[in-house]
């Protein structure tokens, strides 16, 4: 397996960079195995300066992805910075492409909410897709329709067998439920973003699925 992907911190884009990178430390020592950079307003420069300043914050302990920007992850990486990986939208470069560019270790997410969007790609372009928004969420204000916890666990069944990581909405209540209807992993902005405590929060969402696996390996 490339990466852990049971809890995901997609950073907000509202935060400054010190804010950021302070959230992003305490959300992996509470237990956050992905960290997504999702600075959709920021140049590509500063993107590759945050990348670089996260790489060497993490160093290692969760994995770094980019989002949208498969020439930022490229930059970045030209930067010394460990970059993992990317998560990509149904409007950005395609899969293919970003598997061709960051080659065959690189953990490569993809967006889906609707089945007929899993149009065919050679085996191993994609690791994970990214579904949702599970709830409304005004973090993202373009949001498919929500499609609930039971709307989500039938498109996790009918993608299978590519892990599918719950995002939108998602507090603590959510984690097992959504677990038991066969995610992956789940994906947060405010939950953690927003907490006074980031890491009391991910520790949180982290602790609900522990005990979340645990209960589905009994
Ligand atoms: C883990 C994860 N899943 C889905 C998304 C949403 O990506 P996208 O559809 O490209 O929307 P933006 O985040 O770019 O607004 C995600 N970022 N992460
Ligand atoms: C990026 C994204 N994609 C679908 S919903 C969403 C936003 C998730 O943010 P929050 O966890 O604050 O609802
Ligand atoms: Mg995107």
């Amino acid at each position: 397996m490339k990466a852990d992907l049971s809890l995901h911190l997609v950073t907000d884009d509202r935060l400054p960079l010190a804010r950021l990178l302070e959230v992003a430390e305490q959300a992996v020592a509470g237990g956050v195995t992905v960290v997504q950079l999702r600075a959709k307003s920021a140049s590509a420069r500063d993107q590759v300066a945050a990348l670089v300043s996260l790489s060497a914050l993490l160093r290692g302990s969760a994995a770094l992805i980019v989002n949208d920007r498969v020439d930022v992850a490229l930059a970045a990486r030209d930067a010394g910075a460990q970059i993992d990986g990317v998560h990509l939208g149904q409007q950005d470069v395609s899969p293919v492409t970003a598997r061709r560019l960051l080659g065959s270790g690189a953990l490569v997410g993809w967006s889906a909410s609707r089945t007929s969007e899993l149009t065919a790609l050679p085996a191993g372009t994609v690791d994970y897709l990214g579904v949702g928004a599970v709830h409304p969420t005004s973090t993202k204000p373009d949001h498919p329709p929500a499609l609930g916890v039971n709307g989500f666990g039938a498109f996790a069944s009918a993608a299978s067998p590519v892990p599918c990581v719950a995002i939108g909405g998602i507090g603590t209540a959510d984690v097992g439920p959504l677990r038991a209807a066969g995610a992956a992993g789940v994906a947060v902005v405010s939950a953690i973003c927003s907490a006074d405590d980031p890491r009391a929060a991910a520790t949180a969402l982290r602790s609900r699925w522990d005990a979340a696996a645990l209960a589905s390996a009994r």
